[in-house]
């Protein structure tokens, strides 16, 4: 299974809350393919951020571009419809949080959405045995969950590969996803690790040109 085009996907989680919808188009416009939606509950992860209301404004705002959900919250089965409802196009859960993880992964895909499992740094891809025939994507943490602007944990790399060999071995078009501490200096060695989706948050919203930094992403990641 040949590795899928290149997907950015800037995390709104450092975009400005105040002018939500206008930034995360402006993102967008600036050559973004996706929308990262980091949903955090004080309980799960020591932080609290934004929900289903929340995305259901940003699609009456005007966006159309995929919307990426990275739920950080547990339990998770209760609250899938509402993102789903909501206009999520993807949900990914942890497999810490959910008691019954191939349950979940049924849910999110009967609520019409994509469905993706993520590992933290320390957590193995164990979880992945018997579930890859259920998986639209595989969310690597190259941080630990909750807060952005955190630097990248090398040994990430290695996990990278040995997904992108999983993926490879299940012959299915599996997005392999990596979260935390990416910019245009190591999102070429990342990419060049099997990651073909690339989250990153302060990179382009602390820019003070997202086209330039996203541009410069794209080179990169060749
Ligand atoms: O899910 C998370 C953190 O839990 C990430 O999406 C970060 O928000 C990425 O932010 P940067 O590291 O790119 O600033």
């Amino acid at each position: 299974m040949p590795k899928q085009s290149p997907i950015i996907a800037p995390s709104i989680l450092a975009a400005d809350f105040a002018r939500l919808g206008e930034d995360t188009a402006a993102a967008l416009a600036a050559g973004a393919d996706w929308v990262h939606f980091d949903v955090m509950d004080n309980h799960y992860v020591p932080n609290l951020t934004i929900g289903p209301m929340v995305l259901a404004s940003l699609r009456k705002y005007g966006i159309t571009a995929p919307i990426d959900v990275h739920l950080m919250v547990k339990p998770v089965d209760r609250i899938v419809p509402d993102f789903a409802k909501a206009g999520a196009s993807l949900i990914s859960f942890h497999p810490e949080a959910s008691e019954h993880i191939d349950r979940t992964l049924g849910l999110i895909r009967e609520s019409g959405c994509q469905a993706g499992l993520v590992f933290n740094p320390a957590t193995p891809l164990d979880h992945l045995d018997y579930v890859m025939d259920k998986l639209d994507m595989i969310l690597i943490m190259s941080v630990n969950p909750g807060f952005g602007g955190q630097k990248f944990i090398p040994g990430t790399l290695d996990k990278l590969r040995q997904a992108r060999e999983r993926i490879e071995a299940s012959g299915r078009a599996i997005r392999l996803e990596v979260d935390g501490g990416v910019t245009a200096d190591n999102i070429g060695a990342i990419a060049a690790a099997g990651a073909d989706t690339f989250v990153a948050g302060s990179a382009i919203f602390h820019a003070k040109d997202y086209a330039a930094e996203i541009a410069a992403m794209r080179k990169a990641i060749g």
